[in-house]
């Protein structure tokens, strides 16, 4: 199964609200084994949000010594906060020939593709432009004007689908989540991003 499979870097973007975290949600609950990067973030954390868990929520200065000290993978200013994904544990995952998923923007997603070309990109796309309004809203965690910024950037986002290698469409929680497991588990060539 997933811990059998060969080494790869994959990233999952998609725009904000399309359900990313509810897709790798459902995966890990099939799959225990799938590896998460952990991203550092400078955003305040949402109720129910537990450092270390879901983010390492560190302060502006602690983001500025990471970048300063190559300690990202790869980082992202987005809808007013940074987010970045700690090198360390994903090239520790990779050089032990363990698979590693980041869940990140578009942004972030480039910089992967430019440092490590052999990375599998995957974008989850919504059924509909409605449906991503419509999820964002309900979701309930920003405030309208929060919505609307990140709404302006997912126009843009979703303008990028043709960048990745695969496009997912998350129509339903368990297909999306039945498709990103097969692209996790295919063969590909090793990588240590970074080297
Ligand atoms: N297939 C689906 N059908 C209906 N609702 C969904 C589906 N997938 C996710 N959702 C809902 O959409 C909302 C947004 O999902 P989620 O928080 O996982 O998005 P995200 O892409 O991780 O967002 P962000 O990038 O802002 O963190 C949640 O309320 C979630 O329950
Ligand atoms: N470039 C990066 N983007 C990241 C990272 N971790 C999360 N994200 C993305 O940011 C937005 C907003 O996230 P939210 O938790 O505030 O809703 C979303 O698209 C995430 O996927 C990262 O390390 N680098």
């Amino acid at each position: 199964m997933v811990s059998n499979a060969p080494a790869r870097l994959t990233v999952l973007s998609g725009p904000s609200g399309v359900g990313k975290g509810t897709v790798v949600a459902e995966v890990r609950r099939r799959h225990p084994d799938v590896w998460v990067s952990v991203s550092a973030t400078t955003r305040r954390p949402r109720p129910g949000e537990v450092d270390g868990v879901h983010y390492h929520f560190v302060e502006p200065a602690e983001f500025d010594r990471l970048i300063a000290t190559d300690g990202l993978l790869e980082w992202a200013e987005y809808a007013g906060n940074r987010y970045g994904t700690p090198m360390a544990p994903v090239r520790e995952r990779l050089a032990a020939g363990s698979p590693a998923l980041l869940e990140i923007e578009l942004q972030g997603a480039r910089q992967v593709r430019a440092r490590a070309p052999e990375a599998q990109l995957v974008f989850l796309a919504p059924p509909s432009w409605a449906e991503l309004v419509s999820r964002l809203a309900g979701r309930g965690s920003e405030p309208a004007a929060v919505q609307e910024a990140r709404l302006a950037i997912a126009q843009a986002e979703l303008d990028a689908a043709g960048e990745f290698d695969v496009v997912v469409v998350n129509d339903d929680v368990a297909r999306a989540a039945d498709e990103l497991v097969g692209l996790l588990t295919a063969p590909s060539p090793g990588l240590v991003p970074g080297e």
